[in-house]
């Protein structure tokens, strides 16, 4: 008769396993990868995600779109536009989505993620985990963005009922070293998703 393990024996065995095993670059299944759009409000961050998301998902790629407004309201209601609470929103979506990336997803996030110390933050968080992780800079002029004004946060700065608007009173620090610069202004959408595509496969993550 063969000796079975003791509980105990299994605790060990588990527990070893986990401290030993290297880190792989993908936990989960496929090529999980965050791609973390930045730039001003109206630049085209949100309209970019959600075309490339569909490309993606019309080739059987898991997507999960991580936009600045819609996270917020969830996981920090009580942030402002300060550069700290910025920051705070900046750090809780990276690590949402890189927890996403390593399991497979490929993330998009939309955030206007306006300070390269928090961008790079979530860079590093995604280098730990092994996972890939590309900066776009959504490059539109801030004129462009401003005859947009999708949302009317250019005009509310101008009567005077909005502060800090980034890229007219509050800062945005352009990333210096982004995997893919894009100026959408008098580009098409389709034509500037056929870039990211080309990221993606340049990077063997399609
Ligand atoms: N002062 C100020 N500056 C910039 N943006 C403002 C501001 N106030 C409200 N909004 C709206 O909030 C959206 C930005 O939220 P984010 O979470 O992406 O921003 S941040 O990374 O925490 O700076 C942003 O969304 P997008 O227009 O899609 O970029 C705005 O709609
Ligand atoms: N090539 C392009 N890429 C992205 N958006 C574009 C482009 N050309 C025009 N637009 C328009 O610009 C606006 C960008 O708005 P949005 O995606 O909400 O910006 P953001 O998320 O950066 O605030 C949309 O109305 C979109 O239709």
């Amino acid at each position: 008769m063969g000796a079975s393990a003791s509980p105990a024996d299994t605790q060990d065995a588990h527990a070893m396993t986990a401290q030993t095993q290297p880190r792989s670059p993908q936990v989960g299944t496929g090529h999980g990868a965050t791609l973390w759009f930045t730039g001003l409000p109206s630049a085209g961050k949100t309209t970019l995600a959600e075309a490339l998301a569909l490309r993606l998902r019309a080739a059987g790629r898991p997507v999960e779109i991580l936009d600045g407004d819609a996270v917020r309201p969830v996981l920090s209601p009580e942030l402002g536009y300060s550069r700290a609470d910025r920051d705070a929103n900046v750090a809780r979506i990276g690590w949402v989505a890189s927890r996403l990336a390593r399991n497979g997803v490929l993330v998009l996030a939309s955030v206007v993620s306006p300070f390269a110390a928090a961008r790079d933050g979530v860079r590093a968080s995604h280098a730990d985990a092994g996972t890939p992780f590309l900066e776009i800079h959504v490059a539109t002029p801030l004129q462009t963005c401003a005859e947009r004004d999708v949302k009317g946060l250019y005009a509310r700065q101008r009567s005077g009922t909005l502060d800090g608007l980034t890229g007219i009173d509050g800062e945005y620090e352009p990333p210096p070293n982004a995997d893919l610069r894009i100026d959408t202004a008098g580009r098409s959408v389709d034509d500037v998703t056929d870039d990211l595509i080309s990221l993606l496969r340049k990077e063997n993550l399609l």
